[in-house]
């Protein structure tokens, strides 16, 4: 779709409700001369001009028109900003006067689309700007920040072009099938499709840390009853948030509380204990929690500091999907001396005298990804579409490294280009055609 097909849409693009101002945006082949009709004057690019906003004869406001000229703004068409007082009532009218002059409403999200179709923004820039908004804390606004400025996009179409490179030597190599591949640069394909995956590898960390950082760490308290989950929600919450009681069996519902440790987001749940037995409603309890872990991050095991083994074999077959765990041994005050933690996955605490909470708040932070960032280790926000994309672009690598020991260099082909297209999905940079024109166009061994 080009510049001059689209239709002008307009919207309130400041928050909802009054403030001291309001912006009003078009975008489109028609916003300049929408925008100049409303200001009955002639508007330069990149000026700012003091105007009187009028609905024909009646002035609607006083305020500033902005007109920035296609390709340089932010969708890549004739943008223009109209800054009035930020009255709803004000910033209506003047989008109803818009819409008289032959705007429309714009849909939720239709000026980044645009900007991502005119090639303004990449899909994951454009999901960054969104995240950008939305960021709950200063460490989040920083990685979003950094997304939008393509630190991540960048080392996307990076790898891309990596296994665009191996794409391209495969299939030559698949065209002179009578050699063996040892001539065919067999080794150079090898060790370039393990920097790839080595690549890839990192980076799947990383966006998981940047979703972590997105999202929030979710976080499932588990094990058997009366060990202190509840307790522990409690205590890490800093309220009376879940009922605790001696009776085994006093959780049954789900408690979902979100917990801020110095900035870092995670979602704590609350859960019933697991065990064998227990009635109708607890065993509804139990299905809900087993449930629950099938999302989850990270399992909190909670276990009786004085007896914590029987509480690890209760929980073992319901924790055994989760990607991490951390062993809480509670009532560390009912033991006789108090233990020294040594393995960092294995904490003693006491949710009565809070006795080892600031060692576990540490912990947490850690798994939620802010110490990375605060590290300045260059985290960027991702979603768990992205963390999706590049899980399935290492498998096919990895699918992709067994056919080339195998000699199977169609299959080898055919995995490469899936791990190529899945990466593609994270900036929406998928482009067969263009693909094939540069194989047949760039390479040929020898030929
Ligand atoms: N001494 C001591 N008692 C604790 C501690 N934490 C919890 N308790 C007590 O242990 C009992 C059970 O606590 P809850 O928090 O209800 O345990 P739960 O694991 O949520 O239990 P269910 O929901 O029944 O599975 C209560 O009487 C708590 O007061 C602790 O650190 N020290
Ligand atoms: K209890
Ligand atoms: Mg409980």
């Amino acid at each position: 779709m080009t510049a001059t097909d689209t239709d002008t849409i307009v919207a309130i693009a400041t928050a909802p409700g009054a403030g001291g101002v309001g912006v009003v945006r078009l975008s489109g082949p028609r916003s300049r001369a929408i925008a100049e009709a409303l200001c009955g004057c002639a508007l330069v690019p990149r000026h700012a001009h003091y105007v009187r906003l009028r609905a024909g004869e009646e002035t609607i406001d006083d305020g500033l028109a902005l007109y920035f000229a296609a390709p340089a703004s932010f969708t890549g068409e004739h943008v223009v900003e109209l800054q009035a007082h930020g009255s709803p009532v004000v910033l209506q009218r003047l989008v109803a006067e818009c819409c008289t002059r032959g705007a429309r409403h714009a849909r939720p999200g239709e000026f980044s689309e645009r900007a991502f179709l005119n090639g303004k923004l990449d899909l994951a820039q454009a999901e960054a700007v969104a995240d950008l908004i939305a960021a709950g804390d200063t460490r989040a606004a920083r990685a979003a920040r950094r997304a939008l400025d393509g630190v991540f996009s960048q080392r996307v179409d990076a790898l891309a072009t990596e296994l665009l490179h191996l794409r391209i030597h495969v299939e030559a190599a698949i065209d002179f099938a009578d050699e063996s591949l040892d001539t065919l640069g067999g080794r150079e394909l090898r060790e370039g499709l393990a920097r790839a995956t080595s690549t890839v590898a990192t980076l799947l960390a990383e966006a998981e840390r940047g979703r972590k950082l997105r999202d929030g760490l979710h976080a499932v308290i588990v094990g058997p009853p009366n060990a202190g989950k509840s307790s522990l929600l409690n205590a890490l919450a800093g309220s009376e948030r879940a009922i605790v009681t001696d009776i085994a069996g006093t959780t049954r519902d789900l408690l979902h509380e979100t917990v801020r440790l110095d900035g870092a987001e995670l979602t704590l749940v609350d859960t019933a204990g697991l065990r064998e037995g227990g009635d109708a409603i607890e065993r509804e309890g139990m299905r809900r929690a087993r449930d629950e872990l099938q999302g989850a991050d990270l399992a909190i095991v909670v276990l009786d500091a004085r007896d914590p083994e029987s509480g690890r074999t209760a929980v073992a077959d319901a924790i055994a999907d989760v990607p991490r765990r951390l062993w809480i041994h509670n009532k560390s005050d009912l033991l006789p001396h108090a233990p020294h933690d040594t393995d960092p996955d294995t904490v003693h605490v006491s949710a009565r005298t809070g006795a080892g909470l600031d060692a576990l708040h540490a912990r947490l932070r850690t798994l939620s990804g802010a110490e990375a960032a605060d590290a300045g280790e260059g985290t960027f926000t991702a979603r768990a579409r992205h963390v999706d994309a590049l899980a399935r672009t290492a498998a096919h690598l990895h699918d992709a490294a067994a056919q080339l020991d195998a000699d199977a260099l169609e299959l080898a082909a055919e995995s490469l280009r899936a791990g190529h297209d899945a990466l593609g999905e994270i900036t929406g940079r998928v482009v067969p055609d263009a693909l094939l024109g540069h194989i047949f166009g760039s390479f040929c061994i020898g030929k």
